[in-house]
């Protein structure tokens, strides 16, 4: 076997991403598996990251990279990665006794540190793997951490397979426990009885806007906001035949049924739309007979023993649904914030500029608004406002207390970390 200085994966990553990097090589597996830390009193602090060695890739006769030193490599580089992953558990360990004998899981978890792990996460990243690979990857190591303590219990709109479940996952990782509940009522009802730390309800969708019902149940909860998630939405048709000429029913909810309007305008014009509870409900039903169609995610079609009839059917390419985590308790400043802020606002000429005045001035940027009827005050109008910052850090603060002397009532409903990808 012979090596091959012209061929190398670090030229393989500059190709696939157009960054120059090198593949490298701290020390042997064996030794970073010896290395492991034990926490103690008197450790250090972490090193800096090791410049790893340059190795050339081994190849065959032909001048193919040599399939069993490539995968020798990877073992060792396997072996690395776990030891420090294993290293890495026993130090979020270590920082769960630093805060302390608490009373629950949920007073472990740190939305803005986890924020701003992340953050580092995108920051290093060089390629090949996108952003999103990276981050869901490390979000499930400190999802694994964190569950030492014991699993987060997470509410969501239930059944098994919705987008809201997707969510959960994607925001907490595989280690939280996913509560699947009927409606986003009982998600609200659940966190606030303490029976799941936290809940993820559906907000917005990028095409069909926001979702009316979910921002009223902040009228009348104390729940606070404590994060969003952004989830890519695709959406399939799914039938228990696979043939789309069987097809004389769909369902779906209604804000999928919405966002595949067109599709099924030019293909399933004839066909009755009947509006679930749940997506998942609609693939419920659909498998239960041959004339019947459900619109939901892919894995639905795995959960509910269905047939992919065609997909992705969303009529726009950037179909995104935004979620809010909601719970009971708020958090510190990440450094990239959005504060979420009910206002209810007096009836008196230029009540809602004196509200937006102190924001302009202060450059605060304002990226939705929305007048909802205030509960029980006849043509009274709550405004849902969202702003960039922590409603604890100034200028948002300052702002704050000013719009506080013209407003009927502000309610702070949460300051939490920008979504990262
Ligand atoms: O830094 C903390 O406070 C931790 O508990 C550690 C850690 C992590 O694994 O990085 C785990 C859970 C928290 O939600 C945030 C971060």
């Amino acid at each position: 076997m012979t090596t091959d200085k012209r061929r190398t994966p670090a030229k393989a990553a500059k190709t696939a991403t157009g960054t120059a990097r090198s593949v490298t090589k701290t020390s042997s597996a064996k030794t970073a598996a010896k290395t492991v830390a034990k926490p103690s009193a008197k450790a250090a602090p972490v090193a800096a990251v090791k410049e790893r060695k340059q190795v050339d890739i081994p190849v065959d006769a032909q001048g193919k990279p040599d399939l069993l030193s490539v995968r020798a490599q990877i073992d060792g580089i396997d072996h690395e990665i776990q030891s420090l992953i294993a290293e890495r558990a026993l130090w979020a360990h270590q920082v769960g006794k630093a805060k302390g004998k608490l009373a629950a899981a949920v007073d472990y978890y740190r939305p803005e540190r986890e924020a701003q792990v992340l953050r580092r996460v995108v920051d290093r990243n060089e390629g090949p793997l996108s952003d999103e690979v990276l981050v869901r990857l490390f979000r499930e190591i400190m999802s694994a951490c964190l569950a030492q303590q014991e699993p987060l219990k997470i509410g969501f709109l239930g059944p098994e397979g919705t987008f809201s479940q997707q969510a959960v996952y994607k925001h907490f990782g595989h280690s939280a426990k996913a509560l699947p509940l009927a409606t986003v009522e009982e998600v609200f009802d659940e966190v606030a009885a303490g029976h799941a730390d936290f809940g993820v309800v559906p907000v917005e969708n990028s095409g069909t806007g926001t979702i009316q019902s979910t921002l009223d149940l902040f009228l009348t909860s104390p729940l606070m906001i404590c994060g969003e998630v952004e989830l890519r939405v695709h959406q399939y048709l799914l039938s228990r035949t696979g043939h789309i000429e069987d097809i004389e029913r769909v369902y779906s909810h209604a804000l999928s049924l919405a966002q595949c309007k067109a599709w099924l305008r030019q293909n399933l014009p004839k066909v009755e739309k009947h509006a679930m509870v749940s997506n998942a409900e609609g693939a419920r039903r659909a498998r239960n007979s041959d004339d019947a169609a459900a619109i939901a995610g892919e894995n639905a079609a795995h959960a509910y023993g269905l047939k992919v009839v065609a997909g992705p059917i969303e009529d726009r390419d950037d179909n995104t649904t935004r979620f809010l985590v909601i719970g009971r308790s708020s958090f510190p400043p990440s450094g990239n914030d959005r504060t979420s802020l009910l206002v209810f606002i007096r009836d008196q000429p230029g009540a809602l500029y004196r509200i937006l005045e102190p924001l302009a001035r202060r450059m605060i940027s304002m990226n939705r608004i929305e007048s909802r009827p205030a509960h029980g005050k006849l043509w009274q109008y709550a405004f849902f406002i969202d702003v960039a910052g922590h409603a604890e850090e100034a200028p948002l603060k300052d702002a704050l207390a000013e719009i506080d002397e013209f407003a009927g009532e502000v309610r702070v409903l949460g300051s939490y970390p920008v979504a990262v990808p």
